[in-house]
C-alpha cells in the first residue's frame, strides 16, 4: 500500500519523516563488489588535518508524531496512543549528522518562525551537538515549517506538512554574510525543501567560488530547474526519486545506469545514488560506476533519515579530500549506524563510533 499523504501547501517540503516507514519500492536486481579498501583514512592521524566548513542551506521542521490505529474520518475526532515532537527537515537532518561528524565547522543556513517551534528546533539542533545554528534566522512573516505525521500500526503513514518560513521565510533570499560564508566552504548541501530560487542562489555563490555542491534530490514533487541541476556537482537522489527526475524505470542496475546517464545530460556531472538495503552507486559521466555496498546492521531497527546521514557523511569525508570510493564507504558505515536506533537526528552516529566501525569491518 503507497503511503498517503496531504499537503497543505503544494509541493512544500518533505519532513525527513517521510519515509520513516512507508514502503518505498526498492529494486533487487544488483549485486555490488564487497572489495574493500583499508580503513586508515579515518584514523586520529587523518582527523589532525585541517577541514573547512560544511554549509547547508535548507529546511528544518517540527514534526509532531502521533500513533493511530486509523485516519480520522470527516467531522471525527480519533485518540492517538502516543505522540511526540522531534526535529527534522532534511536540512536540519544533515546539519546535525554533519555537526557528528565534521572535523571542522557545520553551519546551517536556515529559516524559522519567531514561535515555540522555532525555538524547539533551535534547542533540538543545538542538542544534537556541533552544528552552528547562528545562520538560522527568525522570520517574522511565517510560522516554523511543521509537519503532523500519523502512524498506523501496519507500518504505514500519512504526512501533512506546512512549509512555512522554509517556504516564505527568505524575503530577498540568502543574507551577503551567508553567501560569503558558502564561499569559503569546502562543500554547500542542498536538499530542495526550500525554494528552488534560494537553492540557485546558494549554488550560484558556491559555483563562483570553486565550492562543490552536493544536492538531495529531496520528496519535493516539482521538477528540478535545470538552472540548479546545471550548477550542481553531485546529485544524490534515491531510486524512487531518480526515477521521478528522469521519468525513466529504476528497477534494475542496467536502469539506473541509463537514468543516471541522462543525468549527465541535463548537465549534473556525478550522479550518487542511494538505494537503501542495496546500497550506493556514483556515477561519473564517462566512468565505470562506483558501487558501495551497505554495511549490514546488526538489527535494523528505523531507516528514517539513513539518506540524510549518508550524504551528509559523504561530504564530511569529501571536505577532507578523501577519495570517493572512500567517501562512500564513511557514508555508508554512518547510514549502517544510523538505521540501528529510532528516529532521525537522534540516531545520527559520532565520528567515533563510525570510525571504530569502519576499523571492525573485513576488508577483502
Ligand atoms: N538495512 C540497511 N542496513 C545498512 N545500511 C542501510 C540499510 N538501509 C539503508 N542503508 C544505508 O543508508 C543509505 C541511504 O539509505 P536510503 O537509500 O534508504 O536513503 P533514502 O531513500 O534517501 O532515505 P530517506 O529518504 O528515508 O532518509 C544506503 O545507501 C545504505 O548505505
Amino acid at each position: 500500500m503507497a503511503q498517503a499523504r496531504v499537503r497543505l501547501t503544494p509541493a512544500g517540503p518533505t519532513p525527513a519523516t517521510a519515509f520513516l516507514s512507508g514502503s518505498k519500492p526498492r529494486s533487487s536486481h544488483f549485486s555490488f563488489s564487497t572489495k574493500l579498501t583499508p580503513n586508515s583514512l579515518y584514523t586520529a592521524a587523518a582527523a589532525n588535518a585541517p577541514a573547512a566548513p560544511i554549509v547547508v542551506v535548507g529546511s528544518a521542521n517540527a514534526d509532531i508524531y502521533v500513533e493511530i490505529n486509523r485516519l480520522p474520518l470527516v467531522g471525527e475526532t480519533v485518540a492517538a496512543s502516543a505522540g511526540r515532537s522531534l526535529a527534522g527537515g532534511k536540512g536540519a537532518n544533515q546539519a546535525a549528522c554533519g555537526g557528528r561528524l565534521a572535523l571542522g565547522p557545520t553551519y546551517l543556513v536556515a529559516r524559522v518562525g519567531d514561535d515555540a517551534n522555532g525555538r524547539l528546533l533551535e534547542g533540538a539542533l543545538a542538542d544534537a551537538g556541533g552544528v552552528r545554528t547562528d545562520r538560522v534566522a527568525r522570520a517574522a512573516n511565517a510560522p516554523s515549517g511543521h509537519a503532523v505525521v500519523m502512524l498506523m500500526p501496519d507500518g504505514q503513514n500519512s504526512i501533512i506538512i506546512v512549509g512555512g518560513a522554509n517556504m516564505e521565510g527568505w524575503a530577498a533570499g540568502i543574507n551577503p554574510e551567508d553567501l560569503e560564508l558558502i564561499q569559503k566552504a569546502g562543500v554547500l548541501l542542498l536538499q530542495r525543501e526550500i525554494p528552488d530560487w534560494v537553492n540557485v542562489q546558494a549554488a550560484q555563490a558556491a559555483k563562483n567560488a570553486g565550492v562543490p555542491v552536493i544536492m538531495d534530490a529531496g520528496g519535493m514533487d516539482a521538477p528540478v530547474p535545470g538552472e540548479l541541476l546545471s550548477l550542481v556537482d553531485i546529485f544524490s537522489p534515491n531510486e524512487t526519486e531518480l526515477a521521478r527526475l528522469t521519468g525513466l524505470p529504476t528497477e534494475s542496475f542496467e536502469q539506473i545506469s541509463q537514468a543516471a546517464r541522462q543525468c549527465h545530460k541535463m548537465g549534473v556531472k556525478e550522479v550518487l545514488v542511494k538505494l537503501g538495503s542495496q546500497g550506493s552507486a556514483l556515477f561519473v559521466e564517462g566512468e565505470e560506476p562506483i558501487r558501495q555496498p551497505i554495511i549490514p546492521a546488526t538489527e535494523v531497527i528505523d531507516t528514517t533519515g539513513a539518506g540524510d546521514t549518508f550524504t551528509s557523511a559523504f561530504a564530511v569525508a569529501l571536505v577532507e579530500g578523501k577519495p570517493k570510493k572512500e567517501c562512500m564507504r564513511f557514508a555508508a558505515a554512518a547510514a549502517s549506524l544510523c538505521v540501528r536506533v529510532k528516529g532521525a537526528i537522534p540516531s545520527m552516529p559520532d565520528r567515533k563510533s563510525v570510525v571504530k566501525l569502519l576499523e571492525s569491518v573485513q576488508v577483502e
